[in-house]
């Protein structure tokens, strides 16, 4: 590979996220308010996705169990993509489709938070994670891309669809990690006094 196409990778990185930061302010707020009046009223937050989006749900779940960048109390979120036993035994006895549906049913109640990761907002095991959620009045936040694919047209007003402006699966990823690291900040922000909307 040459040094070109590496700077290729990088500038295309770097000019999304400066195009997506308006476009994604709002929805980014909405988010961070969702999940902060959830925790407040001592709901939970459940999240599911695959590969590399599996890989997001447990950053965001270590960072809200653990912590972010300041010390807190451990916070409970939780992600749907870490029990093989479940997994495979869902997987295998029902559907691949069902193997985070029926653990939104089993863990979730009204008023728990389901983060949702998609890039193509068409992965049919997440699609229906987010019909279970919303079956259980829980709320929705989708990280999604392209055109929010089926997702975006399920999500009510009490959700939000943080849908990344490009087509290219690693780009919308790269973005979707940056808004995690944001929504921790606003959440740590706003345990910690700050203004949700600042
Ligand atoms: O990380 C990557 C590609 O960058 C892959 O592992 C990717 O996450 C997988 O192909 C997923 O199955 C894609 O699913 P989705 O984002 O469309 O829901
Ligand atoms: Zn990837």
């Amino acid at each position: 590979m040459t040094n070109q196409q590496i700077l290729m990778h990088f500038r295309e990185s770097a000019e999304l996220k400066m195009q997506a930061a308006e476009q994604l302010a709002d929805p980014i707020s909405k988010a961070v308010e969702i999940m902060f009046t959830a925790l407040s009223n001592g709901n939970k937050i459940l999240a599911c996705g695959n590969g590399g989006s599996a890989a997001d749900c447990q950053h965001f779940a270590a960072e809200l169990v653990g912590r972010f960048e300041r010390e807190r109390l451990p916070l409970p979120a939780m992600a749907l993509t870490t029990d093989s036993s479940i997994m495979t035994a869902v997987g295998n006895d029902y559907s691949f489709a069902e193997v985070y549906s029926k653990q939104v049913q089993a863990f979730g109640q009204a008023g728990d938070v389901l983060l949702a990761i998609s890039t193509s907002g068409n992965s049919g095991n997440v699609v229906q994670a987010v019909q279970a959620a919303l079956e259980r009045e829980m709320h929705v936040v989708a990280l999604t891309g392209k055109n929010g694919g089926v997702i975006a047209t399920l999500l009510g007003e009490s959700d939000v669809n943080i849908c990344v402006p490009h087509e290219r699966t690693a780009r919308i990823q790269e973005v979707h990690l940056l808004t995690i690291h944001c929504i921790c900040d606003g959440i740590d922000n706003a345990l910690f006094g700050g203004e949700v909307n600042e």
